[in-house]
């Protein structure tokens, strides 16, 4: 029986990328085989539930949302999310997947909307990017950047250059909550006319940064 191990699945608001605004059922699912510096959800390291893949469809499915964001976590480090994604878009719902850039993309469902992350220098994690997935990107995916300090702008701007990113997926620079002002990273995206859309966790404003399940 298929199943996998998921840390918590919610209703919310979607509060990042091109969907942000706009209600989302989250998956969250378990284990992260890589360790961010400033990772906010390290409590889906570890905790969580082995389910069948029967009982997660029917939770989702119980929320009567069609769109549905399956995170973690990292969900590609464990195998049968692949299949989990594509029998969600087979069942007509918008799929949206956040995943971490170190692991493999080419086998995911082309229907499902990739936001793949790339690990900027501050995180700790860039020696971990599994870089042939930006040969593997689709118009309808996004990129994020999420930048700590102007050393990380400086690194995403030259990956976004020498990789033409804004001209083949939505290019996204985010910061990391708490670490960089916001004003800042703006200043800097504007300054070098930059094609990308800034965002916030839009989530950690309208509840307290540390809450779960929202
Ligand atoms: C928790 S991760 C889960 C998915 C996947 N492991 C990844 O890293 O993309 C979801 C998103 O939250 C972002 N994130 C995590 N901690 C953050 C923080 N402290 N500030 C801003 N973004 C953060 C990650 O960069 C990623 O884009
Ligand atoms: N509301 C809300 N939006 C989100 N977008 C990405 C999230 C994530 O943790 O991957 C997230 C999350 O945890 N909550
Ligand atoms: S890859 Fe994602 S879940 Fe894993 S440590 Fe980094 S931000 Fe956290
Ligand atoms: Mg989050």
């Amino acid at each position: 029986m298929k199943q996998l191990k998921i840390n918590e699945c919610f209703l919310s608001i979607q509060g990042e990328s091109t969907f942000a605004g706009l209600p989302c059922v989250f998956l969250r699912l378990s284990g992260c085989p890589l360790s961010c510096s400033w990772c906010d959800t390290e409590y889906a390291k570890d905790e969580g539930e082995y389910l069948s893949f029967d009982r997660i469809v029917k939770k989702l499915l119980s929320f009567d949302v069609d769109r549905i964001e399956v995170t973690g976590g990292e969900p590609l480090a464990q195998e049968p999310t692949l299949e989990l994604l594509q029998s969600l878009c087979d069942r007509g719902l918008a799929v949206l997947l956040e995943t971490s850039g170190a692991l493999d993309i080419s086998q995911v469902d082309p229907r499902v909307h990739v936001i793949m992350d790339i690990k900027c220098p501050g995180s700790g994690m860039t020696g971990r990017m599994h870089w042939s997935n930006l040969k593997s990107l689709l118009p309808h995916h996004e990129v994020k950047f999420v930048c700590q300090d102007r050393q990380d702008y400086e690194f995403a701007r030259k990956i976004i250059k020498d990789n033409d990113l804004s001209n083949k997926v939505t290019v996204l620079f985010s910061t990391v909550t708490g670490r960089l002002a916001p004003k800042d990273l703006v200043a800097w995206v504007l300054e070098d006319r930059l094609r990308a859309r800034f965002q916030l966790q839009m989530h950690k404003y309208i509840w307290p940064p540390d809450q779960r399940g929202v």
